[in-house]
């Protein structure tokens, strides 16, 4: 009887001390790699900025640079992480911004988001941390930007931009403001076909001998010098690039090879990789990061405009002939418009 009770006991032993080893395994392989959000004892005495810093650097790269979704990158000891962009598109609407995005993203060290983030005008109560989550991963040596046309005319968008990086490159794409007001017009009227006619909306008493109606925005958005003043207040010239939208269809390697080379970039995209589209009477990509064949932009790109009366282009390209002489003369740049 002893002896079974002494069998019993040295079993129960045994099992205690597996269940022990088990458990501690357990515990040093969860603890093996992974991010605590407590701050370790290693930080004290760093300011609460660094430590979220560091904490959030340490989230960012648990969240992507180890993630499954990137083995391949694991293998080769590469890691690839989500940044803050270094380049902004911020306008102008109906200028081209699309077509400048997707001839970049062309590139192979620039990664962009693929729609319009608005965070510093619509989403910034969101955070930084937020805006960089919607950036996508980027490998050492590659630029991160992202398009958002709206950002040129938003009021506190140059002071938010500014605090989150003094030193960002801004790419501006300009088109006549003539033709821009009306493209605007033709998005607008393609869902709303109820829209009073262009000149009912861009005159005062909607007719062209009344004054230019400068609180529709169409019209508003045009006057760039405004605008371009304002984001003078924090950046300086050099800082800014201008693409003419005009060019950007006649020729599109010629102006992107300039945004390259103020990008720091690498001259890789060129005249071999666009070719015109008769049917859209476009350019069009040969190749792109979404498509291995040749392909257009999207049919919201390159409307028909409704037919103006040449009149009332004539009167709006006086309304703003010293606003673009003035645009000129800051950007030291002739755009060809009157
Ligand atoms: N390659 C190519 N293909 C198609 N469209 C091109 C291209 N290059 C420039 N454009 C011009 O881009 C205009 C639209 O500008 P955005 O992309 O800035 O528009 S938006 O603000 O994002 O809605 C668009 O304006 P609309 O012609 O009025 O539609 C085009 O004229």
């Amino acid at each position: 009887m002893l002896m079974i009770n002494q069998w019993r006991l040295f079993i129960f032993c045994v099992l205690i001390c597996t269940l022990f080893l088990y458990l501690s395994l357990l515990l040093l392989n969860h603890n093996d790699g992974s991010y605590s959000d407590a701050p370790p004892s290693r930080w004290i005495g760093l300011s609460h900025s660094q430590i979220s810093d560091i904490s959030m650097n340490l989230k960012r790269d648990k969240e992507i640079g180890w993630s499954p979704k990137y083995p391949f990158l694991r293998q080769e000891g590469l890691q690839a992480i989500r940044n803050l962009p270094d380049a902004l598109i911020i306008g102008v609407k109906k200028g081209g911004t699309r077509a400048l995005l997707e001839f970049l993203r062309l590139h192979p060290d620039v990664r962009a988001a693929g729609s319009e983030v608005h965070f510093f005008d619509r989403h910034y109560s969101k955070g930084i941390h937020w805006y960089r989550q919607q950036m996508p991963p980027t490998l050492e040596g590659q630029i991160t930007m992202e398009k958002s046309p709206s950002y040129f005319v938003s009021r506190d968008v140059p002071q938010r931009v500014y605090h989150m990086n003094p030193a960002i490159k801004l790419l501006l794409v300009v088109r006549d403001p003539v033709t821009r007001a009306i493209s605007d017009y033709a998005q607008v009227v393609s869902k709303n076909i109820t829209l009073p006619k262009f000149e009912d909306l861009a005159f005062r008493n909607g007719s062209m001998f009344g004054l230019v109606d400068t609180s529709w925005i169409p019209i508003r958005i045009g006057v760039y010098v405004r605008h371009l003043e304002r984001w003078l207040h924090y950046f300086p010239l050099r800082q800014f690039h201008f693409v003419s939208g005009e060019r950007l269809i006649v020729d599109p390697a010629a102006e992107i090879t300039q945004v390259q080379d103020f990008l720091g970039l690498k001259r890789i995209i060129s005249e071999k990789h666009f070719y015109f589209n008769a049917t859209k009477g476009f350019p069009c990509l040969k190749k792109s990061e979404g498509h291995s064949s040749p392909h257009c932009l999207g049919k919201t790109k390159g409307r028909s405009h409704p037919p103006i009366d040449p009149g009332v282009t004539e009167r709006l390209r006086e309304f703003y002939r010293p606003f673009n002489a003035r645009f000129y003369q800051i950007t030291g740049i002739h755009f060809g418009w009157p």
